[in-house]
């Protein structure tokens, strides 16, 4: 299985949040591939000066061609709330799963009703490197939950 963790933000490695992205991935790797693919480009730091919208646009451009493949779900604070264990079936036997984090002004609805799902970790807004921390950990714990591996308790 190939789990895609696509990112609105710039490329590069914070010494903070580096190694915890390895050692999820790590932990994940017997039972799929995960990786974390950051989208950044002139296009969206430009609309990040003209308007929220424009931001959010300029968002959806740049990871459209993600959707072609694969079963996509967007993070999003305001969509449906979901527990370990519906995050756990999201993943249930997929090949592929690209899962969407947003820029600073989330996604516009025309990106979220792209996506086969749009769900929230809760109503509290994480930073989008925060937000991939936990998602990684939910990706591991959804694994496991999924193959009977005792992380999950
Ligand atoms: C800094 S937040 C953007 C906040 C923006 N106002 C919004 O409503 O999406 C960056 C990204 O982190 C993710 N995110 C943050 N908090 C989240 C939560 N509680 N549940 C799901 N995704 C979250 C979303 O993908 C969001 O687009």
């Amino acid at each position: 299985m190939k789990i895609n963790v696509i990112i609105v933000d710039k490329k590069g490695k914070e010494p903070l949040y580096a190694p915890l992205i390895e050692h999820y991935k790590k932990i994940a790797k017997p039972f799929a591939k995960v990786e974390v693919i950051e989208v950044f480009d002139k296009e969206i730091a430009k609309a990040h000066d003209i308007s929220p919208d424009a931001a959010q646009k300029s968002y959806t451009k740049a990871l459209e061609k993600y959707l072609s493949s694969g079963y996509n779900v967007a993070l999003d604070p305001s969509s449906k709330e979901v527990d370990s264990h519906d995050f756990a079936e999201l993943l249930k036997d997929k090949t592929e799963v690209n899962l969407y984090i947003g820029g600073a002004y989330g996604f516009e609805e025309a990106f979220l009703t792209k996506c086969n799902k749009a769900i929230s970790f809760g109503k509290i807004t994480l930073s989008h490197k925060l937000v991939k921390i936990v998602l990684l950990e939910q990706i591991f714990r959804g694994l496991s939950i999924n193959n009977n591996h005792p992380y999950h308790k």
